[in-house]
């Protein structure tokens, strides 16, 4: 008998104990599964539930927060990239040749900065896809902790939070745009890029020149700190293309454009998206339009497409076919990218063959 009179049936007892239990799974099981895979990536990012960064409710993921993360990777592994460059230690080599012949250079500012840039981005948000250029070594993790700060100029342009999915989101990192040119000292052309891509839409562009330290970056509906420039050239554009990766670009161009185009020969996918924009930096080159004909990988060119598309411009395959990124790393289709132009005007210029000869 239990005092004053109340008699404690056991499977009453044994209901309302399972009932405790439920909620508290309920309320710490998105918790602890932050935790476990922050153990699994053998750190901890120090916040709790509510904290931001947490996808404690089992999967949404801030894109205000992805940004602020996003432009921090860009600058960390940009310093290293910067360090190796400075150091002379690029300890370069071949990874490769690409479907057209020309040799993949790898160097230790790739690695080095991948090894950065990949760790912050996982151990912020380890529930994302995240797809890298370069190899990720298990072996040799580093587990680098957000301080969940969020650049000013990014809470001024964008003044709340946008959840989305985590399942829908693909982070797309380049660790050293230009390697070619960075093995020949060229520094100018060196960029570091991350992209977001919510079901294959991009929609956050960030694009750092470690040499500058000037950063880009872009949310699609969201704000940017970059700007299309005032007025662009329609009629002849100034053209930007690969230096070390051209293909038949140049015919394209001056086939399309007149013998009075002129064509800039440039290194990398995201300089060459600067050289479209209104970008404060006196070693960037000004151009009116970007072609590229070869295939490319999606890493190199998801961060500008986010940009442009942000700013109100366009990347699209040469037969203006929008890019998905998802899924393969790979697009066929070759480049065309413009802003403040008439960019279905400039698919229909370009000739047939090239629209329909790189898928
Ligand atoms: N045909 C091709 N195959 C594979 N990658 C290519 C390519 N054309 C360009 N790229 C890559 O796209 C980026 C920009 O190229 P480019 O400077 O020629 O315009 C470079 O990236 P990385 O330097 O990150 O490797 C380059 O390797
Ligand atoms: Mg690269």
């Amino acid at each position: 008998m239990a005092p004053m009179g109340i008699r404690l049936s056991p499977l009453g007892v044994a209901v309302f104990c399972l009932l405790g239990l439920g909620v508290l799974y309920h309320l710490y099981s998105g918790f602890l599964a932050g935790r476990f895979a922050l153990f699994v990536l053998g750190g901890d990012r120090g916040g709790g539930p509510d904290s931001p960064g947490s996808q404690a409710d089992g999967g949404t993921v801030d894109l205000r927060e992805l940004l602020a993360v996003s432009v921090l990777a860009a600058v960390r592994g940009g310093e290293e990239v910067k360090r190796v460059r400075e150091s002379n230690a690029l300890n370069e080599k071949a990874k490769g040749k690409t479907r057209e012949g020309a040799e993949e250079k790898m160097t230790s500012g790739d690695v080095l900065s991948n090894r950065k840039m990949f760790y912050l981005l996982k151990t912020a948000f380890p529930n994302v896809q995240i797809n890298t250029e370069e190899h990720v070594d298990a072996a040799d993790q580093e587990v680098i902790l957000w301080d969940h700060n969020i650049p000013e100029d990014i809470l001024r342009e964008i003044t709340k939070p946008k959840e989305v999915p985590a399942e829908s989101v693909t982070v797309w990192i380049d660790p050293l745009d230009a390697t070619q040119e960075y093995t020949e000292d060229l520094r100018k052309y060196v960029t570091t890029m991350v992209c977001v891509a919510v079901n294959g839409k991009p929609v956050l562009g960030v694009i750092h020149k470690p040499f500058s330290a000037y950063t880009a970056w872009a949310m699609v509906d969201g704000g940017s700190n970059v700007k299309a420039r005032t007025s662009y050239n329609e009629k002849t554009p100034r053209i930007i293309v690969s230096r070390s990766h051209s293909g038949t670009v140049k015919q394209v161009a001056l086939q399309t454009f007149g013998n009075q185009t002129t064509i800039i020969p440039a290194g990398g996918a995201g300089y060459k998206v600067l050289s479209l924009l209104d970008v404060p930096d006196e070693n960037q080159e000004k151009a009116d339009i970007y072609i590229h004909v070869t295939y490319i990988k999606k890493w190199d060119i998801c961060a500008g497409n986010a940009l442009l598309k942000a700013l109100g411009g366009h990347m699209t395959t040469l037969s203006g076919e929008e890019i998905s990124y998802t899924g393969s790393d790979g697009n066929e289709g070759g480049l065309l990218a413009s802003i403040n132009m008439n960019h279905q005007a400039l698919v229909k210029k370009l000739p047939e063959l090239e629209k329909t000869s790189h898928k």
